[in-house]
């Protein structure tokens, strides 16, 4: 299901001595099936354009289209379920969102909240505990009895249990410990190559985009600034620094071997590229050394 934004623009309170731009003629595609990396400096637009992603906010001009769906500043607030169903939303801290008694119920909820039996929901929790990594036996537990990335994957397994063809997470990785980023960002990976789910993940981390992300969407001041694979965001690193944007660790290093006399067809954006083009490139400078 592709989401596509169609000269959007949002005003925050229009009118009021608090009215403020939060998105601006935005036009710009979010491809089915792709893993979309949403990053820009803070006040970009970020929030705003992810909150239209499952209409919690419509556009005050323009029209989003939500697969079959459009929504635009007339859409009537009511019959959002499909949309909500469809684009899951994990906010940052997804976790402070917990409260039921059991981790079971917790992620049944969502579902039982759209209509889906109990039996069958308490089922689909099990499931979804599966998915996302917990152990089998977190199930009678309370949430609030679990680590705080325990926590996070119970809330988004809630969230998974919904079905959803389209997965939006706000920087789904703050506060972790390294070991539980790297986790947290596997079950992304896990869901968008076995499950074909359309990620859509705002992020700071720039390595992450080059590790994970195929689609780069660059905000700023409400506008779009640039689209395109990590590979075309990053080859430009004196645009991305003129934009308050970071480049990938990688990426750094390679800008510091050409300082240093080496030469790239292409920015290497991976560990593995870069460690592929020194593997090539060594043996050639240890020659020129000898000669
Ligand atoms: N409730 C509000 N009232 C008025 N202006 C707002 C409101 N919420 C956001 N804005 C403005 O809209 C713009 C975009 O904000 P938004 O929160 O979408 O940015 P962001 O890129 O998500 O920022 P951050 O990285 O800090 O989360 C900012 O200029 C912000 O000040």
């Amino acid at each position: 299901m592709d989401i596509t934004f169609k000269n959007v623009s949002y005003t925050y309170q229009p009118g009021t001595p608090f009215q403020g731009i939060g998105l601006e003629n935005i036009n710009v595609t979010i491809p089915s099936g792709s893993y979309t990396a949403l990053i820009g400096h803070t006040g970009s637009g970020k929030s705003t354009l992810l909150q239209h992603l499952n209409a919690l906010l419509k556009p005050t001009s323009g029209v989003v289209q939500i697969g079959e769906r459009e929504i635009t500043p007339e859409t009537n607030n009511k019959n959002l379920k499909a949309v909500r169903q469809k684009v899951g939303m994990v906010f940052q801290f997804p976790e402070s969102q917990l409260f039921e008694s059991t981790v079971q119920k917790d992620i049944a909820f969502g579902p039982q909240n759209f209509g889906v039996p109990e039996a069958e929901a308490l089922e689909r929790a099990k499931e979804m505990i599966e998915l996302v990594g917990l152990p089998a036996n977190v199930i009678d537990k309370s949430p609030f009895d679990l680590s705080g990335g325990q926590m996070r994957r119970v809330a988004i397994a809630g969230v998974l249990a919904m079905k959803p063809e389209v997965l939006v997470l706000d920087e789904p990785t703050a506060g972790l410990d390294p070991v539980g980023r790297r986790e947290m960002m596997a079950l992304f990976e896990k869901l968008h190559s076995e499950q074909g789910m359309t990620i859509v993940m705002v992020t700071h981390q720039m390595d992450d985009v080059a590790n994970y992300a195929d689609n780069v969407i660059v905000l700023e001041h409400g506008k779009l600034a640039k689209t395109g694979a990590p590979r075309e965001i990053f080859a430009d690193p004196d645009w991305l620094t003129e934009k308050q944007l970071g480049l990938p660790t990688t990426t750094q290093f390679a800008q510091a071997l050409m300082r240093q006399g080496f030469v790239f067809d292409q920015v290497p954006l991976t560990e593995h590229e870069l460690a592929a083009l020194l593997a090539e490139q060594l043996p050639k400078k240890a020659g020129i050394g000898h000669e």
